[in-house]
């Protein structure tokens, strides 16, 4: 069975590769951009060239050639709410990412990536897919309604990595499987969401700008304090004063967690403070998800980059294991679970869909 798979995962200023051959990692790179690299393009759509360019110069060196691969996944972007698993990448697609995205985001290049390796480099059969996209929307219908009749509540996270860890710890640690586990993850990194998955299905999720704040993302804010502000500043002022200039970034100009926990060792108490505030919030939000499951929980997770911080995952842990098992996966599962995922599709164990652009109202930010 021929089963080669490229894994493609655009982030702010990287994008991941990982080559895989029967669900064994052969090859990976990052290749990283500084922000002159990325900062003279008006919009992530406008970096296509730049990054495929790179992606090839990279996969050339390594001896890739047309012919090299089975299947091309990329990490999905923000299409409108979605079904969990694969889709095939196709022109609808790349038209929704390209002139009608919900959100500007690094991950609206992976179908578009994907599209472009596989042609290059793929076997004539090469598709090219994406995977448990950010807009997987499996949410119970009463965790839609937002308090403003105007507003709905979306589905919009970490999806891929949060279901991969909660498939992972389900099998590993609590024996049995996903479909039959009541299960909250949190994942914080540069951005945070979190979200609770009853029976295989993830029926509410806390966005990052719903909740817990993060690295970059400033979480939910006071709105009596924020409506005044949007009267002073710029859409795009506000968007990146919570989405790239929140979170350690607003308190201490630094996005490197670690940076911040070495001020606090050092007896810096603003530091300490702040950090201890994140484990308050990333515990609260897990808290709060927990009487979704009217506090039948088999396990907790928290992944992401703050997961490998001992001083979070001690807090978090200290005021949230009176619910149910607490579990870490420091870093994030994703480009192994976007090749599992291509890897069942080639394997005939699930069908890629095909998406189709519905008229749900899209916030565009
Ligand atoms: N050992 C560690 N201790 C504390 N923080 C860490 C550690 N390793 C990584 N981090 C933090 O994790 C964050 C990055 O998280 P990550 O999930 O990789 O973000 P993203 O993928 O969104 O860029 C950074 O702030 C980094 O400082
Ligand atoms: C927009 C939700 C996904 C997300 O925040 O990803 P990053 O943390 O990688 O920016």
């Amino acid at each position: 069975m021929a089963d080669r798979i490229l894994s493609i995962n655009p982030g702010a200023t990287s994008t991941k590769l990982a080559y895989f051959e029967h669900d064994e990692l052969i090859l990976s790179k990052e290749l990283t951009y500084s922000y002159d690299d990325i900062a003279k393009y008006d919009s992530i759509m406008d970096q296509y060239d730049f990054r495929f360019r790179e992606i090839t110069m990279w996969l050339t060196e390594q001896n890739m050639t047309k012919g090299s691969f089975d299947a091309v996944v990329g990490r999905g972007g923000l299409l409108p709410p979605v079904n969990a698993g694969a889709y095939i990448v196709d022109d609808a697609m790349i038209d929704c990412l390209k002139h009608r995205p919900v959100l500007q985001h690094a991950s609206n290049l992976g179908a578009t990536l994907a599209k472009g390796v596989a042609q290059a480099f793929g076997t004539l059969d090469c598709k090219a897919y994406i995977y448990d996209p950010v807009t997987v929307d499996q949410m119970d219908d009463v965790a839609r309604i937002s308090g403003v009749a105007d507003i709905e509540r979306k589905s919009i996270g970490h999806v891929l990595n949060m279901r991969a860890v909660c498939m992972k710890i389900a099998e590993e640690k609590l024996q049995k499987p996903y479909e039959e586990s009541n299960l909250i993850v949190a994942h914080v990194g540069g951005g945070s969401s979190a979200s609770v998955h009853k029976n295989g299905r993830m029926i509410d999720l806390v966005s990052d700008d719903e909740g817990l704040f993060s690295t970059e993302r400033s979480g939910g804010l006071p709105l009596k304090e924020v409506i005044p502000l949007c009267f002073e500043r710029t859409k795009k002022e506000m968007t990146d004063l919570t989405r790239k200039k929140g979170g350690l970034v607003s308190y201490f100009g630094t996005n490197d967690a670690r940076i911040v926990e070495e001020k606090a060792k050092n007896g810096d108490e603003k530091a300490k403070l702040v950090l201890e505030a994140m484990a308050y919030q990333i515990a609260k939000t897990i808290g709060e998800l927990a009487t979704v499951l009217y506090g039948k929980v088999d396990g907790i997770i928290m992944t992401g980059g703050l997961a490998y911080s001992e001083f979070i995952t001690s807090l978090v842990k200290d005021r949230t294991s009176f619910i149910a098992p607490v579990f870490f996966v420091p870093g994030e599962a994703e480009m192994v679970a976007l090749a599992k995922g291509a890897r069942r599709v080639l394997v005939g164990q699930e069908k890629a869909q095909v998406f189709k652009e519905h008229d749900k109202k899209a916030i565009v930010v």
